[in-house]
C-alpha cells in the first residue's frame, strides 16, 4: 500500500484541506500520514484516517523524515509558506533532503501536488510498489 504525508504551513493549510478534499478518492485506501495540526485540520474535514505525526516545530517534521529515510514514503505533499520564517528551518531542510537522496516525489507548492496526485490516480506510481516489495527487511 503506497504512503502518503501530508504537510502544511500555517498559512498554507487552508489550501491543503480545500485540496485533499477534492481529491480525497485518490488518497483513500492509501496509508496516510501528517504532521500534527495539519492532519486534524485535514481529519476534521474529511473522512479520512490519518496517522498524526508530532506538529512540525516540536519534531513532526523529523518523525516523517525518518520513514523516509527508511524507504517507507512514497509520495511527500508539502505546502510550504516560502514568506514566513519557520523556526524549525533545519527540519524542513532534513526531509526535503532526504526526499532527495531516496528519490522520493515531493511537491512543494499546490501546483505540483496536482500534478503528482493525478499521475498518482492514474497509476504512475506503481514503480514505487516495486520499491516496496524489493527493499530487504530491517533488522
Ligand atoms: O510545521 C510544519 C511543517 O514544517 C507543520 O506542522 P503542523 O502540521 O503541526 O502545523
Amino acid at each position: 500500500m503506497l504512503n502518503i504525508a501530508f504537510i502544511a504551513h500555517d498559512r498554507k493549510k487552508e489550501d491543503i484541506v480545500n485540496f485533499v478534499i477534492a481529491y480525497e478518492h485518490v488518497f483513500k485506501g492509501k496509508k496516510l500520514y501528517s504532521t500534527g495540526t495539519t492532519g486534524m485540520r485535514i481529519m476534521e474535514a474529511t473522512d479520512l484516517q490519518i496517522h498524526r505525526f508530532l506538529s512540525g516545530p516540536l519534531g513532526g517534521d523529523q518523525q516523517i523524515g525518518a520513514l523516509i529515510a527508511q524507504n517507507e514514503m512514497d509520495l511527500v505533499l508539502f505546502f510550504r509558506d516560502p514568506l514566513m520564517a519557520q523556526p524549525h528551518e533545519p527540519d524542513i531542510t532534513a526531509l526535503l533532503r532526504l526526499c532527495d537522496v531516496h528519490g522520493i516525489p515531493v511537491a512543494t507548492n499546490l501546483a505540483t501536488a496536482e500534478i503528482l496526485v493525478r499521475a498518482l490516480d492514474r497509476g504512475d506510481f506503481g514503480w514505487r510498489e516495486l520499491v516496496e516489495s524489493n527493499k530487504p527487511g530491517l533488522g
